[in-house]
């Protein structure tokens, strides 16, 4: 089977800064998969150009077996992007119905769909309040919603969960964990907190548009003789401030 998000050799520049440097990630099916690395590395760009909002200046990308951007693949892709894109005089709700009725959903999933990802981010008591009346923490929800709208097989999270709380984290963890497990979705997911990092199924810890290394959690660990993902991340030449 294919990878189902498979970059090969992307470069990217922008003002003659390299932002990426000749990449290469193959996700297979069913992966949560992690890419990690300080501010400035080159995550959001290269999950930008997973998602065709970006292109590359070199080498491709492809997901589900398509070369990035193509408009078709979006039904199957959902993109949490780093800062919120809501409409904040619309309620929660309105948001929701609005991004739902961009992709193919009849009327009656769309509201089985609306309850069912309002109650996964907690935000089913939000929904008939405007948008500019939520919270920092909620307006992520509401985007972490928004990116499941479509029950998309491929999740694209860029650093879904911060400024949530530590519970709510928790829960959304587990539900990334029912999603993989129990619909075989892939997920791939940039942060920068070590503790997220453990949780994934393969990492790529990245720097300066490299990548520096990459494995599971744990032979990450091993492979380096160390007992934590920041010393992994140091001993592969990284520098995480
Ligand atoms: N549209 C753009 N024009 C010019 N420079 C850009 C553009 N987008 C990103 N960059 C630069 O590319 C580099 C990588 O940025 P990117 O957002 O991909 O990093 P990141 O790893 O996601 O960081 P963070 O965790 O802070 O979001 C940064 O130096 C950034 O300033």
């Amino acid at each position: 089977m294919e990878p189902v998000v498979k970059i090969n050799n992307v470069s990217k520049t922008y003002s003659k800064k390299t932002v990426l440097d000749n990449i290469s990630i193959n996700i297979e099916n069913g992966q949560i998969y992690g890419l990690i690395g300080p501010s400035g590395a080159g995550k959001t760009t290269l999950v930008k150009i997973m998602v065709g909002m970006e292109k590359a200046d070199t080498g491709t990308a492809h997901v589900l077996d398509v070369k990035m951007p193509n408009l078709n693949v979006m039904q199957d892709i959902g993109y949490m992007a780093q800062s919120d894109a809501l409409y904040l005089d619309l309620t929660g709700e309105e948001n929701l119905q609005f991004f739902a009725s961009l992709f193919r959903i009849n009327k009656a999933d769309q509201k089985k769909r609306i309850s069912y990802v309002a109650e996964l981010v907690n935000l089913t008591d939000h929904l008939k309040k405007k948008v500019s009346a939520y919270s920092g923490g909620m307006k992520r929800r509401l985007s972490l919603g928004i990116a499941l709208i479509q029950n998309p097989s491929v999740l694209i999270l860029d650093e879904p969960t911060v400024g949530i709380d530590p519970e709510l984290r928790l829960g959304i963890w587990n539900e990334l964990y029912r999603l993989r497990n129990s619909e075989g979705k892939t997920i791939i997911i940039t942060t920068h907190v070590m503790d997220e990092a453990l949780k994934c199924d393969v990492l790529a810890m990245i720097r300066d548009g490299k990548v520096l290394t990459r494995g599971t959690p744990k032979a990450l660990m091993q492979s380096y003789n160390v007992t934590n993902l920041e010393d992994v991340f140091i001993k592969a030449g990284g520098n995480l401030s």
